[in-house]
């Protein structure tokens, strides 16, 4: 069987302080950096090796994906990264704390912004020093491509081509693909690979740093998906994603 790992990166300072982080580039907490030795030594004893592996421009997936490539011996493989692999631009919430912001505009808005499909946050303004049309990684990305704020669709829309002309073809010359990004990114992968309506994604959470392994038969049909890791923890880590958005009583 042929096999796309998604994985999200670990945890990030940002993660560990409960902050909408999108595309602000922030680095790995030191937990962050052991959960991604982590999924190396789960991948390893799953006997799974890759031939190649791509991440987001953003840090917390580059270094989650050198962690687990350290782990499995694996640093030599080819590795390609793309901006389309980046988190939902969460415009100008970024930086705010998730469990404040539902303080102030209530548990059900906030919902709405982490998980409804086509709703996206106030954007963020161009002259903001934080907008990636100030940032030199994306310079070569054409400047009506660059998002200010992003819905869940919207971020499908930049991710979905970079996979079906990108990465999924790759199968045919490879059996193993690791791809490392973020809760929002892979949700969005994970929608289109199994046709997950615009409703149910809002229940899909996507924890850190655990292997999410997609398998498909030699003629590249999907064949079933499952999760690296002690289910009881897994379930126990997407429960907490769900909640970072709940107001403290
Ligand atoms: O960008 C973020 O804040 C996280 O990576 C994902 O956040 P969410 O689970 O609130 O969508």
């Amino acid at each position: 069987m042929k096999k796309i790992v998604l994985l999200r990166h670990g945890e990030s300072l940002w993660n560990k302080e409960n902050r909408f982080t999108g595309w602000t580039d922030v680095d790995l907490s030191d937990k962050g950096v052991e959960e991604g030795y982590e999924a190396g030594n789960l991948l390893k004893e799953a006997g799974i090796s890759f031939q190649m592996a791509y991440a987001s421009y953003l840090k917390r997936a580059v270094k989650t994906l050198n962690c687990v490539l350290d782990r499995m011996n694996a640093d030599w493989i080819p590795v390609f990264k793309s901006w389309r692999l980046n988190e939902k631009h969460y415009g100008a919430l970024q930086g705010l704390n998730k469990s404040e912001t539902a303080a102030r505009y209530g548990n059900e808005q906030v919902h709405i912004w982490r998980r409804s499909y086509d709703v996206a946050p106030m954007p963020l303004k161009d002259s903001d020093p934080e907008s990636p049309i100030n940032d030199v990684r994306y310079s070569h990305v054409p400047l009506c491509d660059l998002p200010r704020t992003e819905s869940l669709k919207d971020a499908i829309m930049r991710v979905i081509p970079y996979w079906e002309c990108e990465i999924f073809p790759r199968l045919t010359v490879v059996d193993n693909i690791l791809v490392v990004a973020h809760g929002n990114s892979l949700r969005g992968i994970v929608k289109y690979l199994k046709g997950i309506s615009d409703t149910d994604i809002a229940n899909l959470n996507i924890p850190t740093a655990m292997p999410y392994v997609f398998e498909f038969d030699e003629s590249l049909n999907f064949v079933r998906d499952y999760y690296l890791g002690d289910p009881e923890k897994i379930k126990q880590m997407q429960d907490a994603v769900a909640n970072q958005g709940i107001a403290k009583k």
